[in-house]
Formats: C-alpha cells, structure tokens, sequence
C-alpha cells in the first residue's frame, strides 16, 4: 500500500536549510495497522503529511495505492486525496459544523464528491458508537463523541488509507481505548490501511507493528510477538510495555545502512568512526582500535 525508499524532504527558507527526512525506508502493507513513534522534530509529521499528499517529497521514491507521490501532477493530488486518504487530526472536531447533526456532518463530504450514500453515512456512525446520538447536533456532543464523528467523517469517502496524527492527543484514557478500538473494528471491517503517528507508546501497544523515526531516518521497528493478543481489550499497561509485547528489530536499509542509537555510541565511546569485526556469527562494533593504540 505505501512505499517509501530514500525519502527526502528538505524545508528551505531564506537562509537556512531542514532536512527533515534524510532517505527514509518504510513500506506498509494493504490491511495493516501500524504506529510510527518518534521524538518531538523526529520527522513524523513530515512523513504523514507527504503521504496525505498535504505536502511534496523532495527526492527518493513514494507510492501509495499505485500512486507516485513525486510524480503525481495537481489535478490528480485533489483526486487522490479525495478518495485514497482519509485524515484524522488531534483536534479534528474543530472542523465539524457545530449547528448540523452528526449524520448531516458526515453527509457533507459526500456531497462534495457528488453522492451521497445516507445508508453508509449511518452505518459509519453506528461503527464509532454513535447510533443513537446521529441526529444530535454537534454542539450537543461531548469533546470525545465529537472526536468519533469526525473519524466517521474521515470515512465517509470510503478511503483506502487512514492517517492518523495524535489521534486521542486531546482526550481521556477512557475515550482513547474506545477510538483506538474503533480503529481496529474498521481496519478489520473494511480492510483499510491505518498509520498512527505519535508520541504515546500505550497506543503504540495496540498495533500490530512500530515503526520508530529518529532524526528523519525509520530506526527501529518492534513486531508484535503474539499477532492474536488483542491489546485493545487489555486493562493497564506498564512501563517497557512496548518491549513486552513487541519484539524489536533494527532496521537496516538495502544498501547495509543501520542507525545505532546515540546512547550505546557514547557508552562505548565511538564518534566519527568505529572498528567491526565478524565473528562468523555477530558483528561486533567498538570504539576504533587504531586510535585507543594511538592514544597510549
Ligand atoms: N514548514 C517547515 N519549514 C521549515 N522546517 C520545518 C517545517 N515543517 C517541519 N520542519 C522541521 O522539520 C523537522 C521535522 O518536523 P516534524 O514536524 O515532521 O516533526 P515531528 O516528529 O512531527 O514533531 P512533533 O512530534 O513535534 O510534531 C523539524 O526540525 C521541524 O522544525
């Protein structure tokens, strides 16, 4: 479904330059649902908005859906975003129309495409547990119920991929499980890709596979160790949670790069460049043996 390799997205300004993705790999499959976790600058956002077509890569190659991201011409950007993507944003529900019923804000795309399907309209409701609050108008909805319309919304289009940034970032425990638990019924309802961005690993624990972003580069990517656990339904989750449930891969790139992260570097005092040695079974990577000689 999306397939990225050296991805590159440079923000220039008068004088100064960002790289805010330096060749960045990810390729996720039709169905899946995954989170990408990083720190704050780390290149997340960068990344959902090229894949919402919001924003233009500057090199490297992206697809989505059979559509080349790099490619792609304007005309075709405003038909792609209408029927591949659907967005959900931390604070969506400020972009819904307070004096209309959930149902009339969940028509509304609809009819800027042309067809309005009521039938789907209600089902998407009934999806996000919104059955008997559809003909409420929007003002009459809790913050959180609000949240679930405009997932409703992001629907309404039938899109093939979801991209979700912070989704539950302004709301409660409570209302976070239910949305997450809602993106999980929908993935498996209507097969729809869905792509998480955020900071808070108790969501990322609900996935199926973590992909982490450390200086616009995918670093690390855990793997659930138990496909079947379903980890929307369970209560508490401790710290190293993610580690628990999650098996954790380096990812290292068709040309043999890897990110080793700046923790381990300091501990074994490595800087610009290090020793590695293959033992037949590991490759061992140390402080450069040359220089500790040099040094003594
Ligand atoms: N429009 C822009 N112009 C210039 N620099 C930008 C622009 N957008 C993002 N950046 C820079 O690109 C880098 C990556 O930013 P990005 O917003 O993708 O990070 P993020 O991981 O989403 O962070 P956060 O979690 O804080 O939203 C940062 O250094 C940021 O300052």
């Amino acid at each position: 479904m999306i397939h990225c390799e050296g991805l590159v997205k440079i923000f220039k300004s008068e004088d100064i330059e960002v790289v805010a993705l330096q060749g960045l790999n990810l390729t996720v499959e039709q169905g899946e649902m995954m989170a990408i976790i990083g720190n704050s600058g780390s290149g997340k956002s960068t990344l959902l908005n090229i894949l919402g077509g919001l924003d233009r890569p500057t090199a490297g190659q992206v697809s989505v859906g059979g559509w080349d991201l790099l490619k792609i011409q304007d005309e075709q950007l405003v038909e792609y975003k209408r029927k591949t993507v659907g967005f959900v944003w931390q604070n969506n529900a400020r972009n819904l129309l307070p004096y209309l019923t959930a149902l009339e804000n969940v028509e509304m795309p609809m009819m800027l495409t042309g067809k309005v399907d009521r039938a789907y309209a209600k089902q998407l409701l009934e999806w996000v547990g919104l059955k008997d609050r559809m003909h409420n108008k929007l003002h009459q909805l809790s913050g959180g119920e609000q949240q679930r319309v405009a997932i409703a919304i992001s629907l309404s289009n039938r899109p093939q991929m979801l991209l979700a940034d912070e989704p539950t970032g302004s709301v409660d425990t409570a209302t976070s499980d239910q949305i997450m638990k809602i993106f999980r019924d929908v993935n498996r309802e209507v097969g729809i890709t869905i792509v998480i961005v955020t900071h808070d690993l108790t969501l990322a624990s609900k996935v199926d596979r973590v992909v982490a972003i450390r200086d616009g580069l995918t670093s690390t990517e855990f793997l659930k160790r138990n496909p079947n656990l379903d980890l929307a339904t369970m209560d508490g989750f401790s710290e190293g949670g993610l580690q628990e449930i999650h098996e954790a891969f380096v990812v290292v790139d068709r040309v043999g790069r890897l990110q080793v992260p700046k923790e381990y570097l300091e501990a074994v005092g490595i800087g610009g460049r290090a020793s590695m040695e293959f033992d037949g079974e590991k490759i061992v990577i140390t402080a450069p043996k040359s220089l500790e000689g040099e040094k003594s």
